[in-house]
């Protein structure tokens, strides 16, 4: 079942220079999708349109079925954002349940505050999330779509900056999530943790699909994911 349909999606701020061409995606239910592309390539400008933070200017987005710009596309989805800012006023239970209460879910507490010991934040669930480090705050980002476990969590750099105990808790709890037929849309520059984890990739350039596939399929052919990328940067179709 397809949880994510992107077809033709086109996108320019200034109404002139294209940063997104065409792109067409698909992310299935029980998958984890790898959005890679060098920086400026359009992959938070497909991610903001995707998640309708930014309107589309043509081309189709559902969601779970849905137009991405209906009350019902929204509930399918939660977004980490590649920034850390989360309400400074909040503490971390306000600020989980807060969303529980958006999206119209029951968040336990007990399962919340468990998962903040799991992630190293024990003891830290009622304290303010202004006194958090950078990398408590993308935990704590992680923790609320573990606990929201939407059918597709997208995923937007989220996981730079947290440490290798936290993104080892991190990926299996991303496969916890995959194993329940949810599905993950997650863009990163770590393309080890791709090859890990992705079943397939979708790699963005200049705001086109210029590859996709499954993951195991792109490294055979080029022998890894940073291959794929340097291939293509040095291939003459990107020169001219
Ligand atoms: N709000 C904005 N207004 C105008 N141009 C923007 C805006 N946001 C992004 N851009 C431009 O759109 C292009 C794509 O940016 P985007 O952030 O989508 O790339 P990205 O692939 O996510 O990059 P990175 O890997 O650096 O995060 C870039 O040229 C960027 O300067």
């Amino acid at each position: 079942m397809t949880i994510l349909d992107v077809a033709g999606l086109s996108y320019s701020y200034d109404g002139v220079t294209p940063v997104l061409d065409d792109v067409s995606l698909q992310v299935e239910a029980g998958t984890i999708v790898g959005l890679i592309g060098p920086n400026g390539s359009g992959k938070s400008t497909l991610i903001k349109n995707v998640l309708d933070l930014l309107r589309s200017q043509s081309g189709t987005v559902t969601l779970g079925g849905h137009p991405h710009t209906s009350t019902a596309a929204r509930a399918e989805a939660a977004y980490l954002a590649s920034n850390d800012y989360l309400p400074q006023f909040l503490t971390g239970r306000e600020y989980v349940q807060t969303l529980a209460k958006l999206y119209g879910v029951r968040v336990d507490d007990d399962a919340a505050r468990a998962l903040f010991a799991r992630f190293s934040m024990e003891g830290r669930y009622d304290d303010l999330i202004e006194d958090y480090s950078h990398g408590m705050r993308k935990k704590t980002q992680l923790v609320s779509a573990l606990v929201l476990r939407r059918s597709l969590t997208v995923i937007d750099e989220t996981l730079n900056g947290i440490d290798v105990e936290a993104l080892h808790l991190a990926e299996r709890e991303l496969r916890a999530l995959r194993a329940e037929g949810r599905a993950i849309l997650l863009c990163t520059h770590d393309f080890t943790l791709l090859e890990r984890l992705a079943d397939r990739i979708v790699f963005l350039d200049l705001g086109e699909v210029v590859a996709a596939g499954p993951t195991a399929d792109l490294v055979a052919e080029h022998g890894s994911l940073a291959d794929l990328v340097f291939d293509r940067l040095d291939s003459d179709s990107r020169a001219s």
